[in-house]
């Protein structure tokens, strides 16, 4: 199993209290999957994401990236292994304004500190082509559409070949249109490139590219049935 959390809790301060956000949540993602995770605002998806990402260490619970234990690691451990492991798009692209987009992918290798097999540069630009871009290499942020800059965001996140990919809300910002075209290019990138990717979503209208969809609903985890909440 690529991507595992095994019955996680995590509480947060909460006045004289703690307020339980994931309550003994367990998830299991294959390479190659896409698990959509919906459910009501404040009912813990956000948390579940910050955990699977290393971001936020549960109060109880483990994760696991690729069989490698991902809970109880140092600061500069958990780094590396998100740098090297684990690809995030957050809903804003949040892509640097001075460089082109081939320049985005490219810095994330850097950052990686690792060599990318057939140069940094070929790569960024198989990826860019892999997600409609091609043509677009060379322009900058603003020279960009909101769509276009979520697929720079979604290939920015697969510079590093990371195993697990975490997707919050890709498509907030876009229309059901063009929200579409970034959820089947993610569930194909997944498919192509193996990776096990959460995907958070409000937008149920799209849950037909998920191969699974769990719902949140106050810091717990329940399957859906996809046919009942299909288009
Ligand atoms: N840093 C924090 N400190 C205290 N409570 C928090 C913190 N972050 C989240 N919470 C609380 O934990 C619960 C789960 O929040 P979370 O952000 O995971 O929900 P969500 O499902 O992602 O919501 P939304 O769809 O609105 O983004 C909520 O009750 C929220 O108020």
């Amino acid at each position: 199993m690529t991507l595992l959390l095994d019955d996680i809790t995590l509480t947060y301060p909460d006045g004289d209290g703690r307020l339980t956000a994931l309550d003994r949540v367990s998830l299991e993602v294959p390479a190659g999957g896409l698990t959509a995770v919906v459910g009501p605002s404040g009912s813990g998806k956000s948390s579940l994401l910050a955990v699977a990402a290393t971001l936020v260490t549960p109060d109880s619970g483990r994760v696991l990236v690729g069989g490698v234990a991902a809970t109880g690691l140092g600061r500069a451990d958990a780094a590396a292994l998100r740098r090297e492991a684990i690809g995030i798009v957050f809903q804003q692209p949040n892509l640097l304004p001075s460089l082109t987009a081939l320049e985005q992918l490219e810095v994330m290798a850097h950052l990686g500190g690792r060599r990318v097999r057939g140069g940094v540069r070929a790569r960024a630009g198989e990826l860019l082509d892999a997600v409609g871009l091609g043509a677009q290499a060379h322009r900058r942020p603003h020279q960009l559409s909101g769509g276009q800059r979520q697929r720079v965001n979604i290939a920015r996140a697969l510079m590093n070949e990371p195993k697990v990919l975490l997707v919050d809300e890709p498509t907030s910002a876009l229309d059901h249109e063009r929200g579409a075209v970034v959820l089947e290019l993610l569930a194909r990138l997944t498919r192509a490139r193996g990776t096990a990717t959460v995907l958070v979503t409000h937008d149920r209208g799209h849950l037909g590219v998920a191969d699974r969809v769990v719902e949140m609903v106050d810091g717990h985890l329940g399957s859906v049935d996809t046919r009942t909440i299909a288009g």
